[in-house]
């Protein structure tokens, strides 16, 4: 049987930040992953904002960088649009595409280097506590089956988590809030602007958006999110090709991969840890209810689990009294943020076509300082009487 102090199972960006930071703190880590090639295939649209990175203690790498982004186009359904980029606006929050093939591959590394054990093809099945609160987790790597003991689990296994199920944790995502993403990688693109994300609003993505996040050159990722609750007979893939079809950047475009996943959208889940074990990243539902984004959410909480788990090994407590520390970290860097836009997300999901109309016929109207979520919240309850008595509370 193989011993550790902290078992991470899913090497994703918040398994390998948990892996990196348990293993900088001194305590002894495997990061382990179903997959041959950690970030393969991606599941993502790729999208990150720069400020986030500070906090991560990473040097934005241009190897992992396919694109700077200047700004952001929203689109209504009747095409009104408005243009937040840096020909009209100042831009704090600009961001990224990375190449998560590449940069999910570096996290990993950077896990390495600090001294995490990496196995990689070697899936978790199931884990059983034994008498002293440790887990033994049962793995299957190249056909061979065998046994791993922890002290602590990190579960970091993405939004279908069987972790959590296994732990009893009650860290489930109802079908409501569990958004189908679906993608094309696509060359041939012809985006008016190759430094800009697009989205276009309503009826061509219920519950979601339909986004272009262009890779440099002709590169573009043109994919769509919907709660199937919300979208009828029609299949996330077939809101994707008439979205792509009826657009004009992508209507000549070729695709080059299929990207499907879920999204957990509802807000934190209600039992992130427990004796010996904690959940991050999407497991855990760190994901921006409004935007859908978990990257950079994701890290944080897995900083932040691996932080708390090298102090409990090191404090000889790995009880749930001593865990609970993770959360309330979890809480205090993105708790309110999280109510918050779950409660703006409810609301966004009641307006109809003709709603997003008006609003975008208003937004032509007004001059916006920054570009933030936050502003555009603001911008969306000034023009909303509706909006107001919804959200105003929350964000004026
Ligand atoms: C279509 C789409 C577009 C998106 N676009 C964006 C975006 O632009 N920006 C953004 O910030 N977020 C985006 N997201 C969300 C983002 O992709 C996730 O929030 C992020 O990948 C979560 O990271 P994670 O490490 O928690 O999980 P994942 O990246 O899902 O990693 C989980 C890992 O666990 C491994 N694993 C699972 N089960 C086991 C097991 N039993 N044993 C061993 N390994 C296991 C998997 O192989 C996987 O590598 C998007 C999501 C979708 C679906």
């Amino acid at each position: 049987m193989i011993k550790t102090d902290v078992l991470v199972i899913g090497a994703g960006p918040a398994g390998s930040s948990a892996a990196r930071f348990a293993a900088k703190g001194g305590v002894d880590v495997i990061l382990m992953d179903k997959k041959s090639e950690i970030g393969a295939p991606k599941r993502c649209a790729e999208g990150v904002s720069k400020k986030t990175f500070d906090k991560l203690d990473l040097e934005m790498d241009p190897h992992w960088v396919t694109q700077e982004i200047a700004g952001v186009r929203l689109v209504a359904p009747d095409g009104t649009d408005v243009w937040l980029d840096e020909d009209v606006i100042d831009l704090p929050e600009a961001g990224y595409i990375l190449e998560r093939k590449v940069f999910d591959k570096h996290m990993a590394m950077e896990a390495g280097r600090e001294g995490a054990q990496i196995k990689i093809k070697t899936q978790a099945k199931g884990l059983k506590r034994e008498e002293d609160g440790s887990f033994t987790v049962t793995c299957e790597s190249m056909g061979e089956t065998f046994d791993i003991n922890a002290k602590i689990i990190i579960g970091a296994d993405g939004p279908e988590s069987h972790v959590a199920r296994w732990a009893g944790l009650k860290a489930y995502t109802k079908p409501k809030h569990m958004e189908a993403g679906v993608q094309f990688e696509m060359c041939n693109a012809k985006m008016e602007k190759s430094n800009v994300l697009e989205f276009y609003f309503g009826s061509v993505a219920p519950g979601g958006y339909f986004w272009l996040f262009p890779k440099g050159d002709d590169i573009v990722n043109a994919g769509l999110a919907i709660i199937p609750d919300m979208a009828g007979d029609k299949s996330a893939y077939e809101y994707l090709v008439d979205a792509v079809n009826n657009c004009y950047a992508t209507k000549d475009a070729q695709p080059v991969e299929l990207n499907v996943g879920g999204d957990p959208v509802g807000g934190l889940v209600k039992e992130m840890y427990g004796d010996n074990i904690m959940l991050c990243g999407d497991a855990a539902s760190q994901v921006n209810p409004l935007t859908g984004g978990g990257i950079t959410n994701g890290m944080m909480g897995g900083r932040f689990a691996g932080e708390v788990a090298a102090e409990a090994i090191k404090a000889g407590d790995c009880s749930k009294d001593f865990l609970k520390k993770y959360e309330d970290l979890v809480k205090e860097e993105m708790g309110h943020e999280m109510q918050k836009y779950t409660k703006v997300c409810d609301y966004l999901w009641t307006l109809d076509d003709d709603d997003l109309n008006s609003i975008a016929h208003a937004f032509q109207d007004m001059e916006f300082t920054k570009i933030s979520t936050t502003e555009l919240v603001k911008a969306v309850i000034k023009v909303q009487p509706k909006a107001a008595l919804k959200l105003g509370k929350l964000f004026l």
